[in-house]
Parts: C-alpha cells; sequence; structure tokens
C-alpha cells in the first residue's frame, strides 16, 4: 500500500451535476484513512494561484444532492503551457500535497496526465462531463442528468409542437460530440437526431419531414441537433430547411442541461468514483482514470484516453433512425 499523507482535488471544465458528490466520496474516503484533503478552487486557474482550503467531513455535507460545484470550475488555458504546469507541481510540493485527483472531461485528464508525466505528481482522474465523451468509460458524471433535463424540455416541447404541427429543431449540448443528442434523442422518440460526427443531407432530410407530412404520419416532429462546433449550426439548418419548404422553430435548451440536482444514478456514480479513485491512489496506481465498463469500475491509463477517442455507436443512430418510423 502506498504512503500518502495530502492530497488535493479540483473540477475543471464545464461544470457537470454530480461534482459535488464525488468531491464528497474522495473527501470522505481520504479522511477515513487519515489523509489530508485540500480543495482547489476553481480548477487548474486557483491551482497555479495557490487558492484552496483544507476539507473536512463537514465541508462536504449537504452536497450530494447539488448540482454544479462547490469547489467551482474554470477553464484554464494557461495549463497548455509546460511551464505552467511546473509552476503547478511546485505549488503542491510546497505545500507537501502528494498528489492530485481532477474531477473533469476528457480535456481536464489531459492536462492532469501531462501533470504527472512531467513532473511526477500522482494524478487520478474522474470523468466528470456531461458530453459522455471520455474513451474508456461507458459514462461519465452528470451524462444521466442532463439527458433527463433536456428531455424534459423535450417532452414538453413535443406537446404544443404536436398542438400546432410544427417542426422543432432543438439544440441540445455537444461541440465535439453527439454522445447526448443521440440517447436524449431515442429517448425522445426523435424524428431526426443530427450529430457532429456524421454529416447529413439537409435536402433529404426536407424531403423525408415533407413526404411524411403529406402522408398525414408526421404533421409535427422533433430533430434534435447537437450544438456542433460551427456557430449557429442551427440556424444554418433551419434556413436550409426553410429552402425547402419547411418552417421549423428552434429551441435551444443551453446551459439549463448542465445545472440541477443530479439523478440518482449521477449520485452513485460519483460517490463510488470518488471513493475508488482514492483506493487506487492508495493501492499504487496513478496516470490513470477511474471509469465505467460493462457496468463495472475499471482503470483507464490517462495515455489511452488521450490517444484514442471514443466513437459513436453507429448502430445506436441506427436504431433511433428505424424507431421513429
Ligand atoms: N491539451 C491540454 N494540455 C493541458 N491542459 C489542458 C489540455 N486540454 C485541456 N486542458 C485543461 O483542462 C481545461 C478544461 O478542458 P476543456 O475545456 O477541454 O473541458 P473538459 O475538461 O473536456 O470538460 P467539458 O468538455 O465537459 O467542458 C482547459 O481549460 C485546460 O486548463
Ligand atoms: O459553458 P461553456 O464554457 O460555453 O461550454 C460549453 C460546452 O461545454 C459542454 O457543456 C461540456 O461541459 C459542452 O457540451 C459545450 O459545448
Ligand atoms: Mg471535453
Amino acid at each position: 500500500m502506498r504512503e500518502i499523507t495530502s492530497v488535493a482535488v479540483l473540477t475543471s471544465g464545464g461544470d457537470s451535476p454530480g461534482m459535488n458528490a464525488a468531491i464528497r466520496g474522495v473527501v470522505r474516503t481520504a479522511l477515513s484513512y487519515g489523509i489530508t484533503v485540500f480543495g482547489i478552487h476553481r480548477g487548474f486557474t486557483g491551482l497555479l494561484q495557490n487558492d484552496m482550503e483544507l476539507l473536512s467531513s463537514a465541508s462536504v455535507s449537504n452536497i450530494v444532492q447539488r448540482g454544479g460545484t462547490f469547489l467551482k470550475s474554470a477553464r484554464c488555458p494557461e495549463f497548455h503551457d509546460p511551464a505552467c504546469r511546473k509552476q503547478a507541481a511546485k505549488i503542491l510540493h510546497t505545500r507537501n500535497i502528494e498528489a492530485l485527483l481532477v474531477i473533469g472531461g476528457d480535456g481536464s485528464l489531459t492536462g492532469a496526465h501531462l501533470l504527472e508525466e512531467e513532473t511526477g505528481i500522482p494524478v487520478i482522474g474522474l470523468p466528470g462531463t456531461i458530453d459522455n465523451d471520455i474513451f474508456g468509460t461507458e459514462d461519465t458524471i452528470g451524462f444521466d442528468t442532463a439527458m433527463n433535463t433536456a428531455l424534459d424540455a423535450i417532452d414538453r416541447i413535443r406537446d404544443t409542437a404536436d398542438s400546432h404541427e410544427r417542426h422543432f429543431l432543438v439544440e441540445v449540448m455537444g461541440r465535439n460530440s453527439g454522445f447526448l443528442a443521440t440517447h436524449v434523442g431515442i429517448a425522445a422518440g426523435a424524428e431526426m437526431i443530427l450529430v457532429p460526427e456524421y454529416s447529413v443531407n439537409i435536402a433529404e432530410i426536407a424531403l423525408q419531414l415533407a413526404t411524411s407530412r403529406k402522408a398525414g404520419t408526421g404533421s409535427s416532429g422533433i430533430i434534435v441537433v447537437a450544438e456542433g462546433n460551427e456557430p449557429d449550426l442551427t440556424s444554418k439548418i433551419a434556413h436550409e430547411l426553410q429552402q425547402h419548404g419547411l418552417a421549423p422553430h428552434i429551441s435551444i435548451l443551453g446551459h439549463i442541461q448542465r445545472g440541477g440536482r443530479p439523478s440518482g444514478h449521477d449520485r452513485v456514480l460519483a460517490s463510488c468514483l470518488g471513493a475508488v479513485a482514492i483506493e487506487y491512489l492508495l493501492a499504487g496506481y496513478s496516470d490513470i482514470m477511474v471509469g465505467v465498463s460493462n457496468g463495472e469500475v475499471v482503470d483507464i491509463p490517462l495515455d489511452d484516453l488521450i490517444r484514442y477517442r471514443k466513437g459513436l455507436d453507429p448502430e445506436l443512430l441506427k436504431i433511433a433512425l428505424q424507431l421513429h418510423k
């Protein structure tokens, strides 16, 4: 068993529901082994500013049910610079912090890996993102909640779309990945799902929608669109559909998908991964992420996570499109 007396934890990248439960899992497990825990504010930004607090068991009371992250989160462009990562390691050494736990998305875990690789500070990652786009884990903290938040909104949109016989383009989050859009689309019974991983022919989509409208089988419909990387993508799609005689309304769900009380699923996932992260650290592991594969907790080398991209299952999209017919 590895001897560790002091660790730090931070949340980074976009916040996700369940991050608080993960911090709680880390803190309470570490304290049970007599390990001191520092909570770093605002992700890598706070680390570079030496901005942290000592956490007690009481510090994480009454947070398991809260969305967001009480440690705050940030995107920190400076952390791309190796000199800044060296500075971060110096700050951790000065405080006698022997390991760092990073809760965040693929970007945050890339930063964590580079920190260990370049400075030798042991790091353990926890997958915290609503995007569910991290290689090696089938689930991420916050994905389930975000999916259900989006679904709640789409079910409401469906009622009014149906009453007024309208088509709606509903934009969900996912700049580079369509996991959220695909799952939300299936669960909402969407007529179409558009994701960044696959390009589509808008003329074909318009024809399909117009044909089913004429046939009396689709006077209204929901098209789920992942936001993608292109500015105003959904407006552009709406404009193209207009050229083909449709008049879709747009609803952009935006940041409501990132907030709110974590679902029971996300609370359990986050609590378990928080606890397991400390267990793995004490067992001598580092430069890994704790994740889930086939329903079991697994460790994934951070190197693999950076090297490989998690692919969207084309079968899932196929099923989605078959089911709405
Ligand atoms: N290649 C990298 N090298 C060093 N640090 C990185 C790298 N990529 C990301 N980071 C650090 O992680 C932070 C968060 O990354 P990013 O904005 O990609 O979000 P994320 O962790 O993937 O979460 P999400 O996608 O859910 O918002 C960045 O602002 C930066 O500080
Ligand atoms: O709130 P920000 O920084 O604009 O980030 C938005 C991005 O973050 C995510 O919500 C993931 O955290 C993506 O789905 C989205 O593209
Ligand atoms: Mg990311």
